[in-house]
């Protein structure tokens, strides 16, 4: 990746501006009947992207990769533990509030409506606090009311509706305060075909007509195929991938990973025609490429550090993208 220089901001093309940023969790894990131990989780593990005011990107990685803790910091709801993090200028955790104005967020499996309350009351709480001018509200409102076939809905209670308008009405409420940028986590989860064809196609016309900003999770590749241009591809807290959806097979059948044990923590292993890509304790990931044999590496390591145990691991991103792809079209997944 380019190299990044700390205090150089350019407001348009920096919108979203993530410098080495982290993550880390401290839990407390279960090791034995009455012992616990304090453990770090590194969810989030030296990311740094930009996106552009306008652009509409995929953000996309298997289970517990950081999707979800990237999404909360940049919202402000988490407070990242290492690195530099603004949106539209604005550091999320400082300015929660400020910035609350200028984002929406919509996250699949929860909903930001008022289960009890029928659609219409939720808006009109979300026109109070936002604070929204009346006429701004109404015409947003019936923009995403007609686009998003809302009509009938308007005096339903969210808890009877289905799943699919809730969600087209969730996506309804995060946008009545006309957000710059729009984060998405799991728009399409669990819709059918129809419901996800509509929210689909007004993703499309918002940031085509708008140039709302759309970082978009998902795991359903289909949604990528179809809004975005670029996607980024997040595995164990790193970026893995950040290009064009056509490249990424390229990339994931291009490196291969070398897992090594050793008989202690190291500092990572440097040996050319290698790169680390991962460090826990004494283990440590070596990516090389698939295309040059693994025997060379293995041998100098063997000679140069105190080697206990290795193992060859395929691609692990196409082992991603595949399982992503396996789901999209209903396969069964491997977890
Ligand atoms: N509040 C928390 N405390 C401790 N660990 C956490 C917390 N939130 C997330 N984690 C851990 O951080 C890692 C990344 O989780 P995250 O929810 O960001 O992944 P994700 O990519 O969104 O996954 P999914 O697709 O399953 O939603 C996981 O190992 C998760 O268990």
């Amino acid at each position: 990746m380019e190299p990044v220089e700390p205090d150089v901001m350019d407001p348009e093309n920096d919108f979203i501006d993530l410098r080495d940023v982290e993550k880390v969790f401290d839990v407390r894990r279960r090791t034995g009947l009455l012992r616990r131990e304090k453990q770090q989780v590194r969810a989030v593990d030296g990311i740094t992207f930009r996106v552009a005011r306008g652009e509409m990107v995929g953000y996309i990685g298997p289970n517990g990769a950081g999707k979800s803790t990237t999404i909360k910091m940049l919202t402000g709801i988490l407070t990242p533990t290492g690195g530099r993090l603004r949106v539209a200028g604005i550091d999320p955790s400082r300015e929660r509030t400020r910035l609350a104005h200028r984002i929406g967020v919509v996250f699949g499996q929860r909903t930001t409506l008022w289960w009890d309350l029928p659609l219409r009351d939720s808006y009109r709480l979300m026109h109070r606090m936002y604070r929204i001018p009346d006429a701004r509200y109404r015409e947003n409102l019936d923009r995403c009311v007609e686009l998003l076939d809302l009509g009938a809905l308007l005096d339903v209670p969210v808890r009877q509706l289905s799943l699919g308008q809730r969600m087209r009405g969730d996506i309804a409420a995060a946008l009545l305060h006309d957000p710059e940028v729009l984060y998405l986590d799991e728009p399409t989860i669990g819709l059918d075909v129809v419901s996800k064809a509509k929210v689909r196609g007004f993703l499309r016309d918002l940031n085509a007509e708008r140039s709302t900003t759309v970082l978009l999770t998902t795991h359903d590749l289909t949604d990528i195929e179809q809004l975005c241009k670029r996607v980024m591809v997040i595995d164990h807290g790193r970026l893995m991938y950040d290009g064009a959806l056509g490249g990424l097979h390229e990339v994931g059948a291009s490196e291969r990973t070398l897992v090594v044990d050793l008989e202690r923590e190291l500092p990572p292993i440097e040996l050319e025609g290698s790169r680390v890509v991962r460090v826990e304790g004494p283990r440590q990931w070596l990516a090389f490429p698939a295309s040059s044999s693994a025997a060379p590496l293995v041998a100098r390591i063997a000679a140069e550090y105190p080697l206990v145990d290795l193992s060859v691991r395929e691609p692990d991103i196409e082992a991603v993208i595949a399982r992503m792809y396996g789901e999209a079209r209903g396969e069964p997944a491997e977890r």
